[in-house]
């Protein structure tokens, strides 16, 4: 065994392991896609399925906060410290991209083996952005050639109607992915209705043994939920370094904010959670190298809240009514896009940022669970 007796020796062995560390652990992202898309296989995410909480015992991380875009990267980030206008991350082509591949995926599932991947929906009520987002999720299904089935109960509807269909969903082998559309009406018990989903087809993730085994060291969920797989993906294509990064997350709501916060922790940021009980929360987000904000309050995320060079991903969307616009309102995020495209390095649009990507990982998770169903690579 090697004593260390100065502490110059210390910090050249830690900086000896981060370098290592750096590169078994690219070593192991990229045996972990091979694991899962085969050699030949088609490379749909850029995200590894999952990467697991084995830190080592010393890591050093580089003091830049601000890496340079990858090669791969669809989306430059520029550099944070020049007073550059933020590059604008594209969620809506990034997540077009994705569906293409997926596509092609479902075409060779069922040139191969005949089948093909189903997805099930149980909507309540009549809430015009429900309506819309699983109007967009059924159209984005039948564009990637996956199946998709819609239940649709009248908002004061039982909650036993609501755990038949969702039961008879289960039941069927055509179906490889079920979800209930949130937000239930208010006379529904929301947790008792998720915990019947059937575990291998909780292609949202919202199954409490799906959280746990994601919070969980040794663990690993059958699915990742889709919005914070897409924050993730975004932030991978667009060149953005993870591990070691200050992150915070504005917000902690079972479906976003806490596997948000999870799945960057398993990606090795640093993370800091801030609510509506957190006093001055500037003070947390113009520190950090990533935010990711998912409060639902429209212009929250000042200019000034954020540090130069940061990296935003705006989960947000608040309807604002409109009666110029398509369906009577417009979409608003958490962040003051004007203030913050002069101080961040990249931020995402809404729309067209991270919404798209959600449904993108919604048909992502649909086609691994029929593969895992068919036993088909
Ligand atoms: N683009 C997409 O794909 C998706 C977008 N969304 C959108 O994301 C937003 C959040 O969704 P969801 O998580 O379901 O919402 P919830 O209302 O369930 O959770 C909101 C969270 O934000 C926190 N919060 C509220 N006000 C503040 C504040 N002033 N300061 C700090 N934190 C605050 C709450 O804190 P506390 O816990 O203390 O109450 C809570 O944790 C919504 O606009 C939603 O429409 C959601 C899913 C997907
Ligand atoms: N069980 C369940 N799973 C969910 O994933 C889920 C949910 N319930 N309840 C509501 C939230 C919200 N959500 C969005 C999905 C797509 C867009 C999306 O595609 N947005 C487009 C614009 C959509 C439009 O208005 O046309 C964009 O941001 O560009 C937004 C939000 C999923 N959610």
């Amino acid at each position: 065994m090697v004593m260390m007796t100065t502490a110059a020796a210390r910090r050249s062995l830690s900086q000896r392991v981060a370098v290592a560390w750096q590169n078994s652990s690219k070593r192991r992202y990229s045996n972990t896609l091979i694991e899962k898309h085969g050699s030949t296989g088609c490379q749909i995410l850029m995200s590894p399925p999952l990467v697991h909480l084995d830190l080592p015992d010393v890591w050093t991380p580089t003091p830049n906060h601000c890496d340079p875009p990858s090669a791969s990267a669809s989306t430059s980030v520029p550099d944070c410290s020049n007073g550059e206008t933020a590059a604008i991350i594209d969620g809506k082509s990034m997540a077009e991209d994705i569906r293409s591949r997926i596509a092609s995926e479902v075409r060779r599932m069922k040139e191969s083996i005949g089948k093909i991947p189903g997805l099930a929906v149980v909507l309540v009520g009549q809430r015009r952005d429900s309506q819309t987002y699983v109007r967009n999720k059924i159209k984005a299904c039948e564009e990637a050639g996956i199946k998709s089935l819609m239940t649709e109960l009248p908002h004061d509807c039982t909650e036993d109607e609501v755990l038949n269909s969702l039961l008879n969903f289960n039941e069927d082998p055509t179906v490889h992915g079920v979800l209930v559309q949130l937000p239930l009406p208010k006379h529904l018990d929301e947790r008792k209705i998720l915990n019947m989903l059937c575990l291998e087809k909780d292609v949202d993730g919202f199954h409490p043994l799906n959280m746990g085994s994601l919070a969980m060291r040794g663990r690993e969920p059958l699915f990742i939920p889709c919005t914070p797989k897409g924050c993730i993906e975004l932030l991978i294509r667009s060149g953005v370094e993870i591990m070691g990064k200050n992150a915070v997350v504005v917000g902690r709501s079972n479906t976003v904010g806490l596997p948000t916060s999870l799945l960057l922790q398993r990606h090795h940021a640093t993370i800091s959670i801030v609510h509506a009980f957190t006093e001055n929360p500037e003070l947390l987000t113009s520190q950090a190298d990533i935010v990711v904000t998912a409060a639902g309050v429209p212009n929250l995320v000042r200019g000034n809240w954020l540090k130069r060079g940061a990296v935003v991903i705006d989960v947000g969307t608040f309807p604002i009514e409109d009666s110029s616009c398509d369906h009577g309102y417009r979409l608003q995020g958490d962040v003051c896009y004007e203030e913050a495209i002069d101080v961040v390095s990249a931020i995402t649009p809404v729309p067209g940022g991270v919404g798209p990507m959600t449904i993108a990982m919604l048909l992502s998770n649909t086609l691994d669970s029929a593969k895992r169903a068919y036993d088909f690579t």
